[in-house]
């Protein structure tokens, strides 16, 4: 049964309070100021809820998801099971904690490995994917797109988009079979911190093989075939 909204919200501050506590421990997110942070992770994590929930039905991953932004509170706002992916294992075990504590283990788990692993463990399986603060388009393309089914869609969350960084992806779109298929921009609530919401469709299989050897994407993001 889906949860109401005042649930949702519930569950998604008392997540919040567990994080800025367990925060003083362990190293989850730079932002210790409760106002602050209810806007830069809570209000912020939603703002692709919309896009999230045009992709089609299926398991929902948070690639990077560090702290488990934006992936907790999507999670709590879409239902879809969910698997936030970090590769540093101890913020996966802490949140993961955080999680159980909740009650929620049933419907969020964690794997504490890299995304290019997760994509030789779980090829293929994932409806949505989101991306905050983890990498340029380009390599977020790459990664992704091992990991989505045909129709999936990854939804990326940016600040700002230089053209340079968007024709980067654009030029290597369709050799990773994915393809850009809208982009929204707006501004948190305090009318100042913008943010762009970057949506690609996985159209067809990669034309190469993927994922390439660990941290490629990243170092040395693909570039054009001529
Ligand atoms: C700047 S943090 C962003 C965390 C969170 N998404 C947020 O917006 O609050 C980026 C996270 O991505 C993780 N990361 C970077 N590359 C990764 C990879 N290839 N596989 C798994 N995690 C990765 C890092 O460990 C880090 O926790």
């Amino acid at each position: 049964m889906a949860m109401s909204e005042h649930m949702v919200n519930d569950l998604a501050q008392q997540y919040l309070d567990l994080v800025l506590e367990a925060n003083k421990s362990i190293n989850l997110t730079r932002i210790t100021d409760r106002d602050e942070a209810e806007m830069l992770h809570l209000e912020d994590s939603l703002v692709g809820l919309d896009e999230v929930n045009e992709a089609p039905a299926g398991l929902y991953g948070d690639l990077g998801s560090g702290g488990g932004f934006p992936g907790v509170p999507l999670a709590l706002a879409t239902g879809r099971e969910t698997v936030l992916v970090d590769s540093v294992k101890k913020k996966m075990a802490v949140v993961s904690q955080l999680i159980d504590q909740l009650g929620l283990s049933n419907q969020i788990t964690t794997c504490g490995d890299r995304i290019e692993d997760l994509a030789l463990d779980r090829p293929g399986s994932f409806s949505v994917l989101t991306a905050r603060a983890l990498s340029r388009l380009v390599s977020l393309l790459e990664l992704s797109s091992p990991l989505l089914v045909r129709g999936g869609r990854l939804v990326c969350y940016k600040a700002q988009v230089s053209d340079e960084e968007l024709n980067e992806a654009l030029a290597v779109q369709d050799l990773l079979g994915m393809k850009l298929i809208s982009e929204r921009k707006t501004l948190l609530s305090d009318g100042e911190t913008a943010r762009t919401i970057l949506v690609f469709e996985k159209m067809a299989r990669a034309r190469l093989k993927l994922p390439r050897r660990v941290g490629a994407a990243q170092k040395t993001p693909l570039k054009p075939r001529p």
